[in-house]
């Protein structure tokens, strides 16, 4: 790791390697941008004498394009690095503990995709018993629907249960209450910084010029709700009452040491999704709830890259927008102990998870804390943080009876 004047410890994954970008408040001031180093937020607009960072979103960074977000994280490099700037950029560390943290891009269109093999064939076999769990065109195409923007919240903001109809397959008519099976998805968020042209699709190759960086989501999902609901139209209410990501975005350049192709694909997927380049991710994350860890999900497994959800995403001539937040689907592995949501890891509650000191649990209960966090190789051998997203369920507001 290149060495950096502000204290860090390297194994925590926040050296001058990574330098993810967020969105802080110091005290009694207005949210604006920063980069985190070892314990500490840059304040950009401070240490650059840049504008564009004196705001309560990353937007306007994002939208100046890829050869500024290189040339802007090559002077941050030096700045922390050389000691002969330390004088002059000091002032301008915030040390973590004393700075809020905020949503750190505002979301123009938020999209989710399915592109974990392991995860769409076990929520094929629990939804859809009678049927091949893979549908015919999942090889074909990174299968996704369009979400709900608005209500991608920051990590840390509580998750009220969701109410709605349900119906389990032996009753007979629907009911309505509060969700009985709550549940998380541990994800891969990609942030779009440069927009498109309608009309003009984005091909692979194409990916680094649109994509900023990298975060983490937790698609909360009501599986009551959802498997009732979802026929024939995909996710609605099941999952739009809240997403939740992680206040630091890592950037693309960050993560060069973590590129890996993804697993083979058969049929070879069509041109437009060919990649020139690979774009798999080896990032391992990792799930607590209560502060116990219940998987380790695998992302360098997922059939998709974010390359190639990216030109799928666009290939009808549908234009991006800064701010554009597409996530890869729950990432779940093969191995025991690495899927990426309960509905998988307790197969539909009917094997709960064994909780230390406590109750065995299934889905989610009102008052528990859910935290995902990730890392990634970093150039040196050693490990890059993504840091958390974290949420806790508050009960529902609905009246049990409707
Ligand atoms: O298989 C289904 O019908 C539904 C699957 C999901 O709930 C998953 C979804 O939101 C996409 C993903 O996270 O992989
Ligand atoms: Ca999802
Ligand atoms: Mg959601």
């Amino acid at each position: 790791m290149s060495t950096t004047w502000v204290p860090v410890v390297a194994e925590a994954g926040f050296g001058v390697d990574n330098l993810p970008y967020g969105v802080f408040s110091p005290q009694g001031q207005a949210p604006r941008v920063g980069v985190r180093i070892g314990d500490h937020v840059l304040d950009l607009a401070d240490a650059l004498g840049d504008e564009v960072f004196a705001r309560p979103s990353l937007n306007p960074f994002l939208e100046t394009g890829r050869a500024r977000w290189s040339e802007v994280r090559a002077r941050i490099r030096e700045l922390l690095t050389d000691e002969s700037h330390r004088q002059v950029v000091e002032p301008a560390l915030h040390p973590l503990e004393r700075v809020g943290l905020h949503m750190p891009f505002a979301v123009a269109d938020f999209v989710d995709f399915y592109a974990s093999e392991e995860h769409a064939s076990n929520l094929g076999r629990m939804f859809r018993p009678d049927t091949e769990p893979l549908l015919p065109n999942w090889k074909h195409l990174p299968v996704g629907y369009h979400g709900r923007a608005g209500t991608v919240v920051p990590s840390g903001t509580p998750i009220a249960r969701p109410c709605g109809q349900r119906k389990a397959p032996g009753e007979e008519s629907p009911t309505f209450g509060p969700s009985t099976k709550l549940d998380i998805e541990a994800e891969v968020g990609f942030v779009v910084g440069t927009g498109s042209r309608l009309g003009q699709p984005v091909p692979p190759k194409d990916f680094a010029e649109h994509v900023f960086g990298v975060c983490l989501v937790n698609d909360w999902s009501a599986r009551d709700i959802q498997a009732w609901e979802y026929v024939p139209l995909g996710p609605f209410l099941g999952k739009s009452f809240a997403t939740s990501v992680s206040p630091w975005v890592v950037p693309l350049e960050a993560l060069a040491a973590a590129r890996v192709a993804t697993p083979a694909q058969d049929p070879e997927p069509m041109d437009y999704l060919t990649e020139s380049e690979p774009w798999g991710l080896d990032l391992q994350l990792e799930v607590e709830l209560n502060g116990q860890v219940v998987s380790r999900p695998p992302y360098a497994g997922m059939y998709w890259s974010p390359a190639q959800m990216l030109a799928h995403m666009t290939v009808n001539g549908a234009s991006l927008r800064t701010g554009d937040l597409y996530a890869s689907g729950t990432v779940s592995g093969e191995a025991a102990g690495t899927r990426g949501s309960l509905i998988e890891l307790t197969w539909n509650g009917t094997e709960p998870l064994q909780l230390s000191g406590g109750q065995p649990r299934t889905f989610l209960a009102d008052g528990d804390t859910v935290s995902i966090s990730a890392t990634a190789p970093a150039e040196d051998g050693g490990r890059i943080g993504f840091g958390a997203v974290t949420g806790t369920i508050r009960a529902a507001e609905c009246e049990p009876a409707g």
